[in-house]
């Protein structure tokens, strides 16, 4: 009787661990079109069964959901509603490592070797689960703006912001050095509700409390500001962190350090910054061994932008080219147009 109810505990939960890694395999496969990720989730779930394979007939035999008590409780409770994908994926990386981990443990009793096998299987789902996330961490590619109202001839960063969105932009960074906290709060709010009404991209440049406040999809530090690691303590795992980088030895380690995405540049000389141009060899560099999202900045403009779109990059900036330009929204469209 003991038995045939251990082999029951592990045929629910194998069945549970494998569902769980079927929805978020999927959720990769068709949402996020994560072929690799897919494919290493799909390996976990098969060599799982092929491991188990042996005990099929116990499992069956013990198989009895009819006098299951559990599915009474399921059906007649409302705590597994969700509000998201990605509280599913959440949900169901949880139930797959809680689920292996029961297995691993009833298996302790009968079958010591494959309950190693099976603690194995879920370690590497813990694996799966944290590059997952950062898998959802991905900037959109295209056109990337930011403000700039030094450039925009009297008007303000608002009206830029509704400008560059009509135009098509697909993220906007607030950067302002001049204004007043209190100010630049006020202004952060208001872009970031119209970005959300647009559903455009939304990120903060240098401030990591006002990005948290107004819950902005993302931030962007700097070489001397504080570290990727305690940025990501503060903002969490679901906010993106770009980090600039000016070297190849500056955007490796910021991909070692957990950077969503690292803005690379000034490529060109710019007066919009005091950083002293790096030159395309380091655009070409970023495109052939950079393997997170990389963004081009830095005195790009209408007539230069062929040499930075042939290399390739991810996504491409320019500040004082489209703020300043008298018709906003008809440069968004000639560079997204170039680009
Ligand atoms: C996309 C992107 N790349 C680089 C920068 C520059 O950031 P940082 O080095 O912190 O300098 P400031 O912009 O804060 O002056 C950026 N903002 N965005
Ligand atoms: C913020 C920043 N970081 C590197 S270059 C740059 C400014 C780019 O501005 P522009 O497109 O006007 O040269
Ligand atoms: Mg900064």
């Amino acid at each position: 009787m003991v038995s045939i109810n251990i082999f029951r505990i592990i045929d629910a939960n194998l069945n549970r661990a494998c569902e769980g890694i079927r929805v978020v395999e999927d959720v990769a496969r068709f949402i996020y079109c994560n072929r690799e990720m897919a494919s290493h989730l799909r390996g976990v779930r098969h060599s799982i069964r092929k491991s188990t394979d042996h005990l099929k007939g116990n499992l069956l035999i013990s198989r009895d959901s009819i006098k299951d008590v559990g599915r009474v409780i399921s059906r007649s409770n409302t705590l597994d509603k969700k509000e998201s994908i990605d509280k599913i994926i959440n949900a169901n990386f949880k139930r797959a490592q809680e689920a292996l981990r029961t297995v691993e443990e009833m298996l302790k009793l009968t079958d010591y070797n494959l309950s190693k096998e099976i603690e194995g299987e879920r370690f590497k789902i813990y694996t799966l689960e944290k590059e997952y996330n950062r898998m959802k961490r991905s900037i959109p590619r295209g056109l990337y703006g930011i403000t700039g109202e030094k450039f925009a001839g009297g008007r303000n960063n608002i009206e830029c912001v509704r400008e560059m969105i009509a135009g098509g932009i697909e993220v906007i960074q607030y950067r302002e050095k001049e204004k007043p906290l209190r100010e630049k709060i006020e202004e952060i709010k208001e872009i970031r509700k119209i970005c959300r009404e647009n559903n455009v991209f939304f990120i903060v440049n240098d401030h990591i409390d006002i990005a948290l406040l107004v819950e902005a999809d993302g931030v962007h530090v700097g070489q001397k500001d504080m570290h990727i690691s305690d940025v990501r303590r503060l903002v969490g795992e679901d906010m993106i962190i770009g980090l600039s980088t000016h070297s190849p030895e500056q955007a490796k380690q910021a991909v070692l350090d957990g950077a969503d995405y690292i803005g690379v540049g000034p490529i060109f000389p710019t007066t919009t910054k005091d950083t002293p141009s790096v030159g395309l060899e380091y655009l070409e560099f970023a495109t052939k061994n950079i393997d997170i999202p990389f963004v081009a900045i830095g005195g790009i403009k209408l007539h230069n932008i062929g040499e930075i779109s042939v290399r390739d990059p991810y996504s491409i900036c320019l500040v004082s080219e489209i703020v300043g330009a008298e018709d906003i929204k008809a440069t968004v469209e000639r560079i997204k147009a170039a680009i």
